[in-house]
């Protein structure tokens, strides 16, 4: 009542704001956990129509649906990343909670860090990371659980290519605080002990302290002028500072790296599970992608990594990866905020509303995709064919995820190892997965290893 007095002159779109402060915050949840949101996003656009309001974790929310909406949503200037308490709390000054003028240099400054040419520059370690992880977690072992090892592999490439960071106690120590920060990230911003919250916030502490020694010390050896490589992120932010790009202090650099990190484990780990789960069950499939890598390591000497020419050659294993994240987007949805009131479709959204917009809606819709449900990496055979946003996997606009390339990078070199070595059958055809809030399996996704024979290459 309060609101709908409140925006009398408005045109608000149609929809429920539910009760107050809850909404439909636990109904979606739900039906994220139960992963059956594409039909509860479904039911209600049949009630209202394409753009409709609810209330989401204690904000009046729009959602909107379709590939105009994902445009608008991802590129209108006047709607702002949605800072959370916690999350400002949590992670500090970074590229998440910066405006203006900042936020354009230090999103250039991510941009270029984890440009294209840059991948390339750090392929060979992504190459060793995998292969080591390979060789302690996957060789040797009858069943292993793919999706916690996908997490591991992934959080300690980018430690390793990031932070300079290789195997030992303080990669160690960092992945399980690191853990525990993004399980903070969506939680209440209660800050008494024990709750996820206070959890967060002290091992984010914990991490900043270990991270601002790293950093000094690639200061320190910059300013004696010892340090020529920039492929680690402190050292490429500093030099960038000393050229006058940005003026982020250490302790935001900091932050920034702590955001790369959290933003691009868990996502690629989700594509990574994903396609292990898919190849299971479509040997077709996986004996192209064999087909693939095998010709592609027989171009190679024993036990040479792999270099950027080879993974752009894995072009049928990567339209398999763009059909894994058309079926299981990482990410369910983006959020903004209204810096002022703005209008869309001849609706009024208030200043301070959120407006929502969910991957699957245009993902898993007939009109852009036929038989939507079938997994079909043909579909992007011709991939310019696609309407543009209907695919948004890595979003959109100038927001548009900085770390694709090295996403790519990454799962395409684990599944250069992973397939040519191994064979593996889902322990539990039944398994389902949820969405918490990126989706998992829900037992990690148990599976049977059976190596493949003979092994046409060892590495020691
Ligand atoms: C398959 C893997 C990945 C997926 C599906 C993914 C998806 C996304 C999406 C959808 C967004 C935009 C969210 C929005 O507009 O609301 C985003 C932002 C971001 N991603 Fe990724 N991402 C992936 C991997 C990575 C990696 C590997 C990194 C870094 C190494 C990374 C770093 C970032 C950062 C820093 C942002 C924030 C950009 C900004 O604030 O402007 N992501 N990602």
């Amino acid at each position: 009542f309060v609101i709908r007095r409140k925006y009398s002159s408005y045109n608000l779109p149609p929809g429920s704001l539910g009760f107050p402060l809850i909404g439909q915050s636990i109904s979606l949840l739900r039906a994220l956990h139960s992963n059956t949101d594409y039909q509860w996003y479904q039911d209600r656009i049949k009630k209202y129509g394409p753009v409709f309001k609810m209330s989401l974790f204690g904000s009046p929310t729009v959602l909107m649906a379709g590939p105009a909406a994902n445009h608008f949503v991802f590129s209108n200037q006047d709607l702002i990343f949605t800072q959370t308490k916690a999350i400002n709390t949590i992670l500090g000054r970074s590229i998440l909670t910066l405006s203006g003028e900042e936020l354009k240099r230090v999103r250039s400054a991510l941009q270029g860090y984890l440009r294209l040419e840059m991948v390339t520059k750090y392929m060979r370690k992504m190459d060793e990371e995998v292969r080591m992880h390979i060789d302690l977690n996957w060789v040797g072992h009858k069943t292993v659980k793919a999706a916690p090892l996908a997490k591991r592999l992934t959080f300690d490439i980018i430690c390793s290519v990031i932070f300079g960071q290789g195997i030992g106690p303080i990669r160690e120590a960092l992945a399980t605080d690191f853990e525990t920060l993004v399980q903070a990230l969506l939680s209440l911003p209660v800050n008494i002990p024990f709750t996820k919250f206070n959890k967060g916030l002290r091992a984010s502490r914990r991490i900043r302290k270990v991270l601002r020694e790293i950093a000094r010390e690639r200061e320190a050896a910059l300013q004696q002028g010892h340090s020529s490589s920039a492929d680690d992120f402190f050292t490429y932010m500093l030099v960038l500072r000393s050229e006058g790009t940005h003026s982020l202090t250490v302790e935001d650099i900091v932050d920034n790296a702590i955001v790369i990190l959290t933003a691009g484990y868990g996502t690629t780990a989700v594509l990574i599970t994903f396609l292990l789960r898919y190849l299971a069950n479509d040997p077709d499939i996986l004996g192209k992608i064999t087909e693939e890598q095998e010709e592609i390591a027989r171009r190679k000497g024993p036990n040479e990594p792999l270099t950027w020419n080879d993974v752009s050659r894995m072009k049928y294993t990567w339209k398999v990866a763009l059909e894994t994240l058309r079926t299981v987007p990482p990410i369910f949805g983006s959020f903004r905020t209204a810096v002022k009131d703005i209008e869309y479709h001849g609706y009024h959204i208030p200043k301070g509303w959120q407006v929502f917009t969910a991957q699957s809606i245009t993902h898993l819709d007939g009109n852009f995709f036929s038989d939507p449900v079938k997994f079909d990496p043909t579909r992007f055979d011709n991939q310019t064919s696609l309407p543009p946003y209907c695919f948004v996997p890595f979003g959109g606009g100038p927001r548009m995820c900085p770390g694709n390339e090295f996403a790519r990078t990454e799962t395409l070199v684990t599944m250069h190892y992973l397939v040519r070595q191994f064979r593996w059958k889902l322990c539990c055809e039944e398994e389902g997965y949820r969405k918490d809030p990126v989706p998992i399996p829900v037992l990690g996704l148990p599976i049977e290893l059976e190596t493949r024979s003979p092994p046409e290459y060892a590495h020691a």
